[in-house]
């Protein structure tokens, strides 16, 4: 049965700061880098090996990614980077605090741009210390301004058809290392939640879920591996 593992990457510097963090390039925290090998032991001791990764163009996913395969001795899969897996663009709100934010604009506004469906946050500002319009990994892509969680679905859904699935398909046991964000994109989808109940969808740190599928390739309720 094709099986599909998603871990959302350990904790970042700027989740430990409780900053927006987006597309921005943030590494992980010591304590990120241990979920990260963690999640890899995980995969071992329940024997739910890769046997292909997917992963972003952000620096926390791919060593996430990195570090977890290592310790599950399955570093020499193929892997796919794409920025369709990236974290959602947190526009104008890039690089703030959420708890200042949330004093200065009220919860409900910030709870709206975080979990709401379909309102993005502010656009980023072309002059922005954030833009990213230089970094060669983005060369020839149009960077979002912004993204809601429906824009980052308009991205992410297409490659989970055309790339990820196809791959799945063919028997592979699939790992994609991802965000938040783009991870609930893809949850959405796998498991129908609807527009108004996917704002109370969280995904955690360094947590690796499953997704069996059938043999048509419709998927099973997913779960967690630890409690597997
Ligand atoms: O981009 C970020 O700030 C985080 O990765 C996810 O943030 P959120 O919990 O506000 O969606």
């Amino acid at each position: 049965m094709p099986k599909l593992i998603l871990v959302r990457h350990g904790q970042s510097q700027w989740n430990l700061e409780n900053r927006f963090t987006g597309w921005w390039d943030v590494d992980l925290t010591e304590k990120g880098v241990a979920e990260a090998v963690a999640a890899g032991h995980l995969l071992r001791e329940k024997a739910v090996l890769p046997t292909f990764a997917f992963t972003s163009l952000q620096t926390r996913a791919i060593r996430t990614l990195h570090l977890a395969l290592e310790a599950a001795g399955r570093l020499w899969i193929p892997e796919v980077k794409d920025w369709r897996l990236n974290e959602r663009h947190y526009g104008g709100l890039t690089g703030l605090d959420k708890a200042e934010t949330a004093a200065k604009h009220g919860d409900d506004q910030v709870k709206i741009w975080r979990r709401s469906f379909d309102i993005p946050p502010p656009e980023l500002e072309a002059a922005s210390e954030y833009d990213l319009a230089s970094d060669p990994r983005y060369a020839g892509i149009a960077i979002p301004n912004t993204e809601s969680l429906k824009l980052t679905i308009e991205r992410v859904l297409p490659y989970w058809e055309s790339t990820i699935l196809p791959v799945l398909a063919r028997g592979e046991t699939v790992i994609i290392a991802a965000h938040g964000n783009s991870l609930r994109a893809l949850a959405k989808h796998l498991s129908a939640i609807s527009d108004a109940d996917i704002t109370d969808l969280e995904i955690p740190t360094g947590q690796p879920i499953i997704y069996d599928f059938d043999e048509t390739m419709q998927p099973r309720e997913r779960y967690y591996l630890k409690d597997a």
